[in-house]
């Protein structure tokens, strides 16, 4: 219960960002009390046409899930997303292999990117002690005043005092430019060779064009194509290539051949003319890979989502790693009694290390699967993945499984993970060393007759030699 003081100095966060983390944000803080104020450079995009978004679906696994529970969004985002319970790795030859997730329950979620937005942006309001200031984008702000200034689309400014400032304005974060003045704050941002384009594929007859609760994927090494289930039937496939392949393709006819070569099978199923025509209707979009600490100054602003981490999207958990900064904040809110000065300080020593684990984790994905993942890889370590967690499954868990299907802090998965390689590894050593000398320890005790010991390739040569002879 707050206490009467307490009650009347209402600090108020200010939540700059109004996407994905900051409209979650924004409930997160409403439901502690405070007085909140969204400020969302774009207009509403609940009373927008279209939204043009980065990516048009994601995937939202269980730290999303968890985060969305926490404010009581969960059922309401789950009810409008479609159940992914395996991959579909699609070979060249068209092929399709399903590769569960893992049991029974264990599966992820395509949700359309805009309308959790919405849901997310009509909850917060939904608090009284909320307001969504739209139209504002944030063009300077003070560390040591806590004051920001807005820019209307007029130009005109607006200027606002918070207790609590949280950047929440994504990878190209106008909040995060007043921490690279500042000394000891480190940033390192990287953008990779590869860009990438949606393509949508339509329904066939009013049904799914493939089979809808699968994540299809074709994995062509420097090439790689996923697609994501929508509500309304199509699918968003999201094909991912080196801007300098994406230049070479000049014409419709140019489109249809790399398809014919890459991905046959989705050329019926996306339509000729709609891949010569949407292939060009916009250019491939970057992918850039943002690490920063500390997240806070003082006890006055502190970073969350894109804006602290942009991962590269090979894990599927940028989202849900944004999510998952909600709810670490608000645990330590509780720990430390909502003392800003406090709370950030141990926000920035406990989420840095995670946040930077999925970074690099999604960035050895995306190196790992541009060198040599085609199909036939990829469903082998899958395979193996689960084999392995059959056989031990207390000691041997997929590192995909940690961080898709777990709240395992990040940084503790890729540790077990490298222990987890390093018993494999040993064991293989030893399985090999076992057989070679117990081979060799039975060939010695009981030697075989040379002139009996006749291998299929011998047979085959005296088969060969036996023909040549007149
Ligand atoms: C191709 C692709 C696929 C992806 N797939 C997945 C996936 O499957 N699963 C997953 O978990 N993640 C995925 N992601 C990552 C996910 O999109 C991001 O992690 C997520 O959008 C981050 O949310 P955010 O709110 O931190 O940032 P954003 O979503 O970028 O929101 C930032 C908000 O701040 C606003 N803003 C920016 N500057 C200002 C300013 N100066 N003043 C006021 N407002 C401002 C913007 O308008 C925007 O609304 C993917 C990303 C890409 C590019
Ligand atoms: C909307 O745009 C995008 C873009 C990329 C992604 C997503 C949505 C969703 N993504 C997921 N990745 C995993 C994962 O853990 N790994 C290792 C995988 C990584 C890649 Cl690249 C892949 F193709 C399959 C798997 C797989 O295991 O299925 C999930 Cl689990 S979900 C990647």
């Amino acid at each position: 219960e707050r206490s009467p003081e307490r009650q009347s100095k209402k600090k108020v966060v200010a939540v700059v960002g109004g996407g994905l983390v900051g409209a979650l944000n924004a409930c997160f803080f409403a439901k502690r009390g405070f007085d909140v104020e969204v400020f969302e450079t774009r207009e509403d995009i609940r009373q927008a046409k279209i939204v043009k978004g980065r990516s048009i679906n994601l995937a939202l696994s269980h730290r999303g899930r968890q985060a969305l529970k926490h404010v009581g969004m969960e059922e309401k985002i789950v009810s409008q997303g479609i159940p992914m319970h395996a991959r579909m790795i699609h070979s060249l030859s068209g092929k399709q292999s399903p590769i569960p997730y893992g049991k029974k329950g264990q599966y992820i979620l395509s949700v359309d990117r805009a309308n959790l937005n919405k849901e997310l942006l009509t909850e917060a309001e939904t608090y009284p002690n909320t307001k969504l200031n739209f139209d504002h984008k944030l063009q300077d702000w003070s560390a040591e005043t806590g004051l920001m200034t807005f820019v209307r689309p007029d130009g005109s400014t607006e200027d606002f005092q918070a207790d609590l400032i949280v950047g929440c304005d994504g990878a190209f974060s106008a909040i995060r430019k007043q921490f690279l003045r500042r000394s000891r704050f480190n940033y390192s941002q990287t953008y990779i060779p590869h860009g990438y384009m949606e393509l949508t594929m339509p329904p066939i007859n009013g049904e799914f064009a493939m089979k809808p609760n699968y994540l299809h994927i074709w994995p062509r090494n420097t090439f790689m194509m996923i697609a994501l289930p929508n509500m309304d039937k199509t699918f968003t496939c999201t094909l991912f290539m080196p801007f300098e392949e994406f230049e070479k393709i000049t014409t419709g006819d140019e489109v249809i051949e790399f398809f014919q070569r890459y991905f046959p099978d989705t050329i019926p199923l996306i339509g000729a003319d709609a891949l010569r025509r949407d292939y060009f209707r916009l250019p491939a979009q970057a992918m850039v890979s943002v690490k920063c600490s500390p997240y806070h100054i003082g006890g006055t602003c502190v970073l969350m989502g894109d804006a602290a981490h942009a991962v590269v999207p090979f894990y599927g958990q940028g989202m849900n790693a944004g999510f998952e900064d909600c709810i670490v904040f608000d645990e330590i809110m509780d720990q430390f009694n909502e003392d800003f000065s406090a709370v950030l300080q141990e926000y920035t020593r406990v989420r840095v290390p995670d946040d930077h684990a999925i970074a690099d984790l999604a960035m050895y994905n995306y190196i790992e699967m541009r060198a040599h993942v085609n199909s036939k890889w990829f469903l082998f370590k899958k395979y193996v993945d689960n084999l392995l967690h059959f056989l031990m499954p207390r000691t041997i868990v997929p590192l995909y499984t940690m961080v898709t299907f777990t709240r395992t802090r990040y940084h503790e998965a890729v540790e077990r993970w490298h222990w987890q390689n390093k018993v494999i590894n040993r064991g293989l050593l030893f399985s090999a060393a076992g057989a070679v000398l117990g081979g060799s320890y039975m060939l010695i005790k009981n030697p075989p007759d040379i002139n009996k010991l006749v291998t299929p390739a011998e047979k085959m040569w005296d088969r060969l030699v036996a023909l040549r002879t007149p």
